[in-house]
């Protein structure tokens, strides 16, 4: 009889999640602690997570709805508004908050409060660069004028390399990457430059998402790109180089806000998270590489220790279920009643 493939990994972290809050806690924060040990949770409720006191509020919300007998440690951060002091910075480093987060106003779901101009955070930036917090940004611009599907090109030309330039030895991460430009700029930027990258930008592209019918599963910011731009985050994710790392932009929005006439912007792959990013190893041929990419950059990048643990993935086909119930109602996860090679082992 054939063995069964598997895969055993150190135990991975998700270095960008959205869990949400009340209703939502028990659905997104026993998917992520099933497949992940750590993560890094983003702050933007509403209204969001701007300091230390909501940071530890926030904390203590998810770890309630941490299932019994699951080790997981959500990683805070505080959001970045045009009045964030340094002050507010200090006080949520002393907290144990991890990072800060930049949302350019209006870029994506609930930024209404975000950072009008870079320049309204620089005293904040200036603490963040001296106490150690990282800085976590959304990179897109929001001008009118620039479109859509350029928006992260332009931001990194007229704002990210500012920023890494200005703060020499801040840590910056920019998140969930969509561009060849992106994945280059992070390769060849300075020490202290890194990228996460979610599964749904290397498993699609924009044809995914609108030939044939508009698929409002696919929608997220940044936005989906064309395939050649899928081609160069692929290489990227499996390149072996340790400023691109694992974060899923998992993104709760329910059946009925994505199915709509004016759909939210996120994907749901807490679900399958790990099945997926294997599934895009698997077809580059580095599976042998899916180790450092989930379990071990990040970490080494935020100066935590790698996790100890094991988890193993299964070579056992199976369909992603048509919805999940979240609260009263229905989340439709990504890849839904599709089929996954990979199938994660409960933890034992
Ligand atoms: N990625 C998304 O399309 N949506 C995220 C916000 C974000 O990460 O930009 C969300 O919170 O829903
Ligand atoms: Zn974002
Ligand atoms: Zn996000």
């Amino acid at each position: 009889m054939e063995t069964e493939q598997k895969i055993t990994l150190r135990a991975p972290d998700d270095w960008h999640i959205h869990l949400r809050d009340g209703d939502a806690l028990p659905r997104t924060v026993g998917d992520a602690a099933r497949q992940f040990r750590r993560a890094i949770i983003m702050p933007n409720l509403v209204p969001p997570v701007t300091n230390a006191q909501g940071a530890q509020a926030y904390k203590a919300r998810i770890q309630d709805s941490i299932p019994e007998g699951t080790q997981f440690e959500p990683l805070m951060v505080i959001y970045l508004t045009d009045n964030t002091t340094p002050e507010i910075v200090r006080e949520a480093h002393a907290a144990g908050v991890v990072a800060a987060k930049l949302y350019p106003a209006g870029a994506t779901t609930n930024s209404d409060s975000g950072v009008t101009d870079i320049k309204n955070i620089y005293p904040a930036l200036a603490e963040m660069q001296e106490c150690g917090m990282k800085l976590l940004l959304h990179g897109e611009v929001t001008t009118s004028d620039i479109d859509i599907f350029d928006r992260e090109r332009i931001f990194i030309e007229t704002i990210l390399g500012r920023v890494v330039d200005d703060f020499p030895t801040l840590k910056v991460v920019l998140e969930h990457i969509t561009t060849a430009q992106a994945a280059e700029f992070v390769a060849s930027a300075r020490e202290g430059v890194a990228a996460t990258i979610t599964a749904h930008h290397l498993l699609y592209n924009r044809n995914h998402m609108l030939v044939g019918g508009i698929r409002p599963h696919y929608y997220c910011l940044p936005i989906l790109k064309r395939g050649d731009h899928q081609s160069a985050l692929i290489d990227a994710a499996t390149s072996g180089n340790p400023r691109f790392f694992l974060g899923t932009d998992s993104a709760p929005h329910i059946q009925g806000k994505k199915e709509s006439a004016c759909g939210c912007a996120g994907c749901y792959t807490a679900y399958t998270a790990l099945e997926l990013y294997a599934e895009v190893f698997e077809r580059a041929g580095k599976l042998d590489r899916l180790q450092s990419f989930a379990s071990e950059f990040g970490p080494d990048f935020y100066g935590l220790p790698r996790n100890t643990g094991t988890v193993t993935l299964v070579k056992s086909p199976w369909t992603v279920p048509a919805g999940l119930p979240m609260g009263e109602e229905a989340l439709i996860p990504l890849a839904a009643g599709e089929t996954l090679n990979w199938r994660l082992q409960a933890a034992e």
